[in-house]
């Protein structure tokens, strides 16, 4: 089943006017492929991750946005897709911990699902379902771990396990969020493989929430950058990487430290950094392009006229907004 969010916009509420996190952010996910959202700290990546999972904070409000999941549509305004988590919605976060009860072994975690998911299995068909899908997550002596607690496992096993219960949720959309942050790199691949392996099994929808550019282009089919809670590009993750639309894409791309390279984290924290300036005050309107103040390639006109988004391919996957596309 398809997955598409719609116009997605949300505010925060605090002292002083509200802080529009995300404006009219649009994508679709097609089932078996995994789209990339990128952007750097504070662009609205988590928000649109928890607006879809219904899990914001108190202090959120969605203005605007629906997600359609085959045909059927929820309005996100309404909370609507909150029923659906834990089965039509999964989601890892960047610390498994998260998701994990520790006062409960990594079986009671997984049988506790299958309660849901496979409700006609008696207890015992339960364990060794739970058994098996931590071999499949290649965990290993998955036997053992089934009674070990969450302290007992290392953060890449702990993942292998929230994977896991993806796998047994059997989700249409599963939402990953840094889930390699606080890896290692090696770590991180065999993660990366195992969550590729469950969009494969299971032909569902995933949306890889990232800093690293180096993971989208090694890992999903599409790639979406958001930019001060706007979308500036999305498309095939292998054309954006080419052929860049957006200048904000390109210089994130030129900041791109290859993933390969022996410690990709201050790499990653610094990739961002060297483009200069900051994010504008998402508090105040925004006039023009959301970009023009950093952007080497603004012209006048970037600051007061909105561009509106442009084809760059003739399907019309690959849209970036920008006007100064096509001009020398
Ligand atoms: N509960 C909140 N109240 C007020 N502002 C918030 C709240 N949560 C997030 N924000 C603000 O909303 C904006 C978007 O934050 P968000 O966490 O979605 O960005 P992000 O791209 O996920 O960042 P990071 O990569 O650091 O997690 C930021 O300006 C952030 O400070």
């Amino acid at each position: 089943m398809s997955v598409a969010v719609s116009n997605l916009s949300v505010d925060y509420r605090g002292h002083g006017p509200d802080l529009h996190a995300v404006r009219d952010v649009s994508f679709v996910i097609p089932p078996g492929k995994m789209l990339g959202l990128v952007g750097e700290s504070g662009s609205g990546k988590s928000t649109v991750a928890f607006a879809l999972m219904g899990l914001l904070q108190a202090n959120a409000r969605i203005i605007s946005g629906d997600m359609q999941i085959g045909g059927r549509s929820y309005d996100l305004t309404k909370n609507a897709t909150a029923p659906l988590r834990g089965h039509g919605l999964a989601m890892i976060f960047q610390d498994p911990l998260l998701s994990l009860n520790p006062v409960f072994t990594i079986g009671a975690h997984l049988i506790e699902i299958l309660r849901v998911a496979a409700p006609g299995e008696s207890a015992g068909r339960r364990r060794a379902m739970a058994e098996e899908a931590l071999a499949k997550v290649k965990l290993t002596d998955p036997r053992r771990r089934l009674d070990q607690y969450p302290h007992e496992l290392s953060g890449g096993m702990r993942q292998r396990v929230v994977i896991a219960m993806a796998l047994l949720a059997k989700p249409v959309l599963l939402i990953a969020d840094e889930p390699t942050t606080a890896l290692d790199v090696t770590v991180e691949a065999s993660v990366m493989r195992e969550i590729c392996a469950l969009r494969d099994e299971l032909n569902c929808s995933v949306l890889l929430i990232t800093h690293s550019l180096g993971l989208v282009t090694k890992y999903c089919d599409d790639m979406a950058v958001l930019y001060a809670g706007e979308m500036l590009e999305q498309g095939p993750a292998r054309a954006i990487q080419r052929r860049p639309g957006h200048p904000y894409s390109r210089l994130l791309l030129d900041c791109e430290v290859a993933i390969d390279q022996p410690r990709r984290e201050p790499a990653m924290a610094n990739s961002f950094k060297v483009i200069g300036g900051e994010l504008p005050d998402l508090r105040r309107p925004v006039s023009g392009c959301v970009f023009a103040a950093r952007c080497d390639r603004a012209v006048a006109d970037c600051a007061v006229t909105v561009p509106s988004a442009v084809r760059l391919d003739e399907e019309g996957r690959h849209k970036a907004r920008c006007l100064r596309i096509g001009a020398s």
